[in-house]
């Protein structure tokens, strides 16, 4: 059997880029400063990245399926070209209250669920309790703890860091980009 992996489940809108509200355009789509670099980094430190988001847009009816998976082509690429090959992308295009029947749905992957996690845990054999669970809401640190990572951190690059969040959430740090640093100093 082969090792184990440690990784960063990375959520997207407000972590990886400016959330400016259901960004599914690339005019939209703004990395957030150092993220990138950051991301370059915990790779060199031997983390698998993972991105996890929630995209109820598509259930709300605001962008189709295609439109999300055109701008996460782009965003692979763009990430690619900078040395940051994600290792998984999963994404939950559903909403209990969606206006598009098809996507209502009380499902397991629209964080806080751990549905995502836990499939990539499965499908990547990753170390969960080695891994880190990043994001800028509470859901982010709830399918976190849920999924049963090791570290949650909340980022204050997103939506406003709730003291609730603050509470439940291992580490608070301003963004993405203080990450590797984070994890170095242990
Ligand atoms: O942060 P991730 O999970 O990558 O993606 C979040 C987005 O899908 C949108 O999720 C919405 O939440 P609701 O899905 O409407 O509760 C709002 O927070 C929007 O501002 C945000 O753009
Ligand atoms: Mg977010
Ligand atoms: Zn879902």
């Amino acid at each position: 059997m082969t090792a184990k992996v440690p990784a960063i489940f990375l959520d997207r809108d407000g972590t990886v880029n400016v959330d400016h509200g259901y960004v599914h355009e690339i005019d939209a789509f703004q990395f957030i400063d150092g993220a990138i670099e950051a991301m370059q980094e915990l790779k060199k430190m031997g983390y698998a990245l993972v991105l996890v988001t929630n995209q109820s847009g598509i259930a709300r009816g605001m962008f189709s399926e295609d439109q999300f998976m055109q701008l996460t082509e782009w965003m692979d690429w763009s990430l690619a070209d900078r040395e940051v090959d994600l290792d998984g992308i999963y994404y939950c295009p559903h909403h209990p209250e969606a206006a598009v029947e098809s996507y209502r749905q009380q499902c397991d992957c629209r964080k806080p669920q751990p549905g995502m996690l836990l499939s990539a845990m499965k499908e990547l054999n990753i170390d969960m309790a080695a891994s880190y669970m990043v994001g800028d809401k509470i859901d982010d640190v709830q399918a976190g703890k849920a999924a049963g990572v090791g570290t949650t951190v909340l980022v204050r690059s997103g939506k406003p860091v709730t003291a609730e969040g603050e509470k439940l959430a291992d580490w608070v740090i301003d963004s993405l980009a203080e990450l590797p640093k984070r994890i170095k100093q242990g």
